[in-house]
């Protein structure tokens, strides 16, 4: 069926409105709700609509029109010469048809001298810095005022907030300036303090920016310079607008921008001068190449015709140049639905969760599936199954949901729950109070994490089984050969030798080596664990306090941070502890365990620092009492120490008293011990004992 007039009509209105609400957020607010490439769909389908039906055009329509009228909040700039936008090429025939359009204008318009046999024009060609555009007006050499493009007739003052940006110059470097320059070009932010910056908001617990683009405005567009001078800006500069400067060079762009250059002005390394449609589109190329690799973010690359007479022939349409056009890369951002939300387990246990998309065209790829990262990137994006969401992938990186379009939210959108168990073993799901990832405790018989499990197990510093690498691993779990490690110590030299690879050589190397690994130590077996936060230093420290793996089993939390105190590490006991309480509650890590032990794997008991058969700790059923000052050790930290290793610290002396430490100015308590026979010690007796 046809559509009416008024039908198209209609639609005509109804983009208007939504695109005056996205150019309100965008230019007005600094907060996009949808990505570029979405704006950039319904402006065209208004274009062509307009294009066809030219008596639908009205002139406040945002495709007459460039950005948005400044905020009442700064006082006006009026540029003497607009700032306007530029037309935009999405492929390689709207760049030929851009290249014909400037020959056939120059050719028509020309003299029938030089230009009427041009077969290739030549231009300059820049990257689209992806900022905001400025104008900087020097009066005599000095920076004298600062505007934003706002509507391209009138910007906003920003003067004090242009003169916080380091890279702008506040006088030009020469002898006799001219009266007037006008210098045009762009603020932006450098990926790495962007990065930095939403760092910081995330810490403050303030709103994160969209992109580096929303960044820089949000940071320019201040009442508060003192804010600006926080935020790290740069600026690039691209052209110019008034200016009585003799010196300016008159015939090419590309001169021009090396002027600039010579004024200290920042001016990217990376504009070209190219001839000829080939010569736009292989630059197109190189810099595509190298765009995640540019410490700026770029939406694509404008070409400019270099001769600045042709330019003046070209002239302008409504709203951008006709010499110049942004020739647009792939978009790296685009909306989708998310139709649900699975959830995979990592080979670390980590549980990720993974959006399930209604296919979609982004960074040059059809993509279905999307990282939400963790549970706490999914509470604080506020994700639900249903929503409209921003699917962002830029180079190789996996695709990820970056936010929710919250207007398109539907009714009856699902709030995701992590599962409490793993959806791949069954094991309980844990996620530590201060990790935004949750995490299967399943680590030692948990299929997703088997490989990882058994390499970790049988690595140098663990039960160090030489030979026994990541692809034999691999090949043996996958061939369903050993499932946990308590597996390989059951392997036959057949089972080993039908593998890939495999001679029977070296699998009664690997074999010998595994059976020599039986005779290990109590540190390395619990290292070998993989118990999450427990290395190798832990684990060292937990045998030396403990003694026996039955006591680790059993030690609670209290216990265990006790212990972990004695590292010196701040803030991560109760963490770490937490670690070791959970791994050992899951039946299976502990029946894996119990297998490992009957398949002969055995440590020397008595390995503790000074653990005695039998005995829990070294201090056990020994009482101290403190007083006085110790040279190099805090009254606590003694206490702590004892108290780690068995001992009892008591507040007065008796009969029942084993030590008294006495440091420097001694109480009471030191004569009492003298009277009754107490053994005394001084720091180095007490550290002597500790050890
Ligand atoms: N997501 C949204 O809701 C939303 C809303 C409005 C606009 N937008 C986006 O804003 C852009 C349209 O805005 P526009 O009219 O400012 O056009 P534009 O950004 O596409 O092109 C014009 C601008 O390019 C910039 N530029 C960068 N490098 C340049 C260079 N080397 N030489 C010359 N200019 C250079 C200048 O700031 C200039 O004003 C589109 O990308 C559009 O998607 C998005
Ligand atoms: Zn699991």
């Amino acid at each position: 069926m046809k559509e009416s007039i008024h039908d198209i009509s209609h639609r005509a209105q109804v983009l208007r409105a939504e695109i005056e609400l996205h150019n309100y957020r965008y230019y007005v607010l600094d907060n996009p709700s949808i990505p570029d490439a979405e704006y950039d769909r319904l402006l065209r389908e208004l274009q062509h609509i307009e294009q066809d039906f030219p008596q639908l055009i009205t002139t406040d329509s945002p495709t007459q029109r460039v950005g948005a009228a400044p905020l009442k909040a700064f006082a006006q700039i009026t540029h003497a010469i607009p700032m306007l936008s530029l037309s935009n090429a999405f492929d390689d025939s709207e760049v030929e048809a851009f290249d014909r359009r400037v020959g056939a204008g120059l050719a028509l318009e020309a003299e029938p001298v030089a230009w009427t046999v041009l077969d290739s024009v030549e231009y300059t060609a820049e990257p689209k810095f992806d900022g905001l555009a400025v104008s900087l007006r020097y009066e005599n050499g000095d920076f004298k005022t600062g505007a934003t493009r706002g509507d391209g007739y009138a910007g906003e003052d920003i003067t004090l907030n242009l003169r916080t940006i380091r890279s702008i110059p506040l006088r030009l470097p020469l002898v006799h300036p001219p009266a007037l320059l006008e210098v045009r070009g762009e603020v932006l932010m450098l990926k790495k303090d962007f990065q930095r910056l939403n760092q910081q908001q995330l810490a403050k617990g303030e709103k994160e920016f969209a992109n580096p683009r929303n960044a820089a405005a949000g940071s320019l567009r201040q009442l508060d310079p003192g804010i600006t001078a926080t935020r790290h800006l740069t600026f690039f500069a691209y052209g110019i607008g008034q200016c009585d400067d003799a010196d300016l060079p008159q015939d090419t762009h590309y001169r021009m921008l090396q002027y600039l250059s010579a004024l200290h002005f920042p001016v990217s390394q990376e504009c070209r001068v190219v001839s000829g449609l080939a010569g736009l589109l292989d630059y197109y190329q190189a810099i595509g190449a190298k765009r995640d690799a540019l410490p700026y973010a770029i939406d694509g690359v404008v070409y400019k015709v270099n001769s600045l007479a042709f330019q003046e022939k070209l002239g302008f349409v409504s709203r951008a140049p006709r010499f110049a056009i942004a020739h647009k890369f792939p978009a790296q951002e685009a909306i989708t639905q998310l139709l649900d939300i699975d959830v995979q387990v990592g080979r670390t246990g980590a549980l990720t969760p993974v959006a399930r998309l209604h296919p979609v065209f982004v960074g040059g790829v059809t993509v279905t599936n999307a990282t939400l990262h963790n549970a706490g990137e999914i509470e604080r994006k506020d994700v639900r199954i249903g929503d409209t969401v921003i699917v962002r992938r830029a180079g190789d990186v996996i695709p990820e949901v970056v936010a929710v379009v919250a207007e398109k939210r539907p009714p009856g959108a699902l709030v995701f729950t992590m599962p409490e168990h793993c959806p791949v073993c069954g094991a309980k799901v844990v996620r530590l109070s201060d990790e935004a990832i949750a995490r299967c405790t399943g680590g030692l018989f948990c299929p997703a994490q088997r490989k990882q499990a058994i390499l970790h197990f049988a690595s140098r510093r663990a039960l160090d089984i030489e030979g026994l690498g990541d692809k034999l691993i691999d090949q043996m779990v996958d061939h369903a050969i050993i499932r946990t490690p308590a597996d390989l110590y059951k392997l036959g030299l057949a089972a080993l030798a039908s593998l890939e690879r495999m001679a029977e050589k070296s699998a009664g190397n690997i074999l010998r080596a595994i059976e020599k690994s039986k005779h290990t130590t109590l540190a390395r077996f619990i290292y070998a664990l993989g118990i999450r936060n427990v290395g190798e230093a832990t684990a060292k420290d937990l045998a030396a306090y403990l003694g026996s793996l039955d006591q680790l089993i059993a030690a609670d939390s209290e216990r265990l941070q006790q212990i972990l105190r004695l590292q010196q590490i701040p803030d991560i006991g109760p963490v770490v502890a937490q670690s070791i309480v959970d791994f050992f509650a899951e039946a299976h890590n502990r029946e894996v365990i119990e297998q490992l032990r009957a398949c002969g794997v055995h440590w020397d008991e008595h390995e503790g620092k000074s653990v005695q058969n039998g005995q829990t700790a070294p201090l056990s059923g020994k009482t101290f009492v403190l007083t006085g000052t110790l040279p190099a050790m805090s009254r606590e930290e003694a206490k702590e120490k004892i108290e780690a290793l068995g001992g009892k610290v008591s507040g007065s002396v008796s009969e029942k008293t084993d030590y008294v430490v006495a440091g420097a100015d001694p109480g009471s308590k030191y004569d009492k011990a003298v009277s009754i026979g107490v053994t005394i010690l001084d720091q180095a007796g007490l550290e002597a004992l500790l050890k």
